[in-house]
């Protein structure tokens, strides 16, 4: 069985807490790992490690020498990608179809992008002209932060940890990741990669254990931490936001979404039945980026939702390993627990259900994992609570609209704004809408297709600041203006 040591100052140690909590199988309910929680003493010895890193060799690397080591780092990853997919596909039950082409990838990709840019990095220049006939010339120049705290979801757990990792490391900080409880394998596995490629040692650090009044709280709360990157629910956000407070650290959130889908008549309805499929249940809905409401105009709404229905009713249910899976299962009984309490409040609040509303059956050892069906209603009304609150499964619903401003209403009416998906085949339409949709990332046409340079986020309670592209760089840095007077 896995045991998940800490990753500190280069090595790996146990708790000093002796306390190990269990991790279970999403597939099977079966314990499958054993991971060492973190206690403050710990954190403290992992942020005082980060600390120390930055005034070591870390600190003195050129950019070149610091952008190599994090090329080498993306290619020792995709070198042992078949490792880390067997650790991510064993922690969350997703299809080794999906991580293959997604999560681990993006893991080697995220060190990749932003050694790249981090060599392009520039920075303003202004001349100035002064009351003496003279002049000054003011130019800026970037400093890494320091010591980054980073919270990182279960959700796309190598993904989403790298993307904040990467950046961080390219600008030359040093961080203390507390992966989440449920997905502690990656993150701990990419620890004997840096070692493997000579990242030094207390650049990356890892502690494990859980949020409030453990490793995470710890974490954040720490006075040497200098900025913090989080990826997570709204409310976790708003508690880590109060403990940034202290000491008036710097933060990024990535936060929770309910985010639209928009179906115009004029959709090629393939395409819009697809892309609606993989962002409803995908990942077994559990990507931020999700849409959880779709809209589709009056015309063809009858054939949208009888083709989604078509569509849910014929994905295969499994285990990663099943080349036919389609859907895997919710990453833990307690999560279980919540999507089924919105299954249930969707029928309470009046739902008509298309398709799903319940927990497969199997006959094997999968019925004691955490499986839920894709499921859709129709016919809440916009007030209800299943429309309004982010349920993070595998379902939707689908309402019908008359006009492009409802449409428009209809998505904007709500406290999230990470992302929308339009499906049009009308150009200006789609122009025309886009930009009116308060939210951080407009898909049209597609969904979840990523170009790592472009500015990533949410609005409203969806998040605070962006990340990607020169929008990391910006976080991971501080900036210094000198002032030259000639
Ligand atoms: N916007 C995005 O990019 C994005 C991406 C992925 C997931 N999400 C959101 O994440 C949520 C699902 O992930 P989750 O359930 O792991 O989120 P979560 O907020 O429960 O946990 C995320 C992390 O925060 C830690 N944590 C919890 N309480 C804490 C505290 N008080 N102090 C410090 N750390 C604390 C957890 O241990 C975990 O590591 C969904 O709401 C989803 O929308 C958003
Ligand atoms: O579940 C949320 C997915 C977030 C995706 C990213 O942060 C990304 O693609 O960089």
């Amino acid at each position: 069985m896995a045991e998940h040591r800490l990753f500190i100052d280069g090595a790996y140690v146990p708790a000093t807490t002796g306390r190990m909590f269990d991790k279970r199988s999403p597939v099977t309910g079966e314990v499958i790992g054993r991971v060492h929680e973190a206690g403050r003493e710990d954190v403290d010895r992992a942020v005082r490690a980060a600390k120390a890193a930055l005034n070591g060799p870390w600190g003195t690397m050129t950019v070149q020498e610091r952008a190599t080591l994090l090329q080498d780092l993306s290619r020792a990853i995709a070198e042992r990608s078949e490792e880390f997919l067997e650790a991510e596909v064993a922690d969350t039950g997703k299809p080794k179809s999906l991580a293959r082409v997604i999560d681990i990838p993006r893991g080697a990709a995220n060190f990749a992008t932003f050694a790249d840019m981090i060599k392009n990095l520039g920075g303003e220049f202004f001349r100035t002209d002064t009351p003496d006939g003279s002049h000054a010339i003011n130019y800026g120049l970037y400093r890494p932060k320091g010591v980054i705290g980073v919270i990182s979801p279960w959700n796309l757990p190598l993904l989403l940890m790298t993307w904040k990792v990467g950046p961080a490391l390219a600008c030359g900080n040093t961080v203390v990741v507390k992966p989440s409880e449920e997905t502690p394998h990656t993150t701990t596995l990419l620890g004997e990669v840096m070692n493997a490629v000579g990242i030094p040692k207390g650049v990356y650090n890892v502690v494990h254990g859980f949020g409030p009044d453990s490793a995470g709280e710890f974490l954040t709360q720490h006075p040497l931490v200098d900025g913090i990157t989080f990826t997570g629910e709204t409310r976790t956000g708003e508690a880590i936001m109060r403990q940034a407070a202290k000491g008036l650290r710097d933060v990024s959130f990535e936060l929770g979404g309910k985010n639209a889908g928009i179906v115009f008549a004029d959709a090629d309805l393939d395409k819009a039945v697809e892309g609606t499929m993989r962002s409803a249940f995908a990942n077994c809905g559990q990507v931020c980026l999700g849409t959880e409401r779709v809209y589709v105009e009056r015309p063809v709404f009858d054939e949208f939702v009888a083709r989604l229905k078509a569509g849910a009713e014929s994905l295969v249910l499994g285990g990663p390993d099943d080349a036919n899976v389609g859907m895997g299962p919710l990453i833990s009984a307690e999560h279980r627990d919540k999507v089924l309490s919105y299954y249930k409040l969707a029928e309470d609040e009046g739902a008509t259900v298309v398709t799903g509303g319940g927990v497969p059956t199997f006959g094997d050892a999968r019925d004691n994992g955490c499986f839920v069906q894709p499921t859709i209603w129709t016919g809440l009304p916009d007030t209800s609570r299943v429309v309004r609150e982010e349920v993070f499964g595998p379902c939707c619903h689908i309402a019908p609209f008359d006009t492009e401003d409802e449409a428009i209403a209809l998505a904007n009416d709500t406290d999230y704004g990470l992302a929308s998906a339009i499906w049009t085949e009308n150009v200006s339409r789609a122009h025309r809408v886009a930009p009116r949709i308060e939210v951080g990332l407009v898909w049209v046409n597609s969904w979840f297709l990523r170009d790592l340079r472009t500015a990533f986020g949410g609005s409203k309670q969806s998040g605070i600041g962006r990340e990607g592209g020169e929008h990391s760089l910006e976080f991971y840095t501080e900036r210094s203006n000198i002032c030259v007077k000639i």
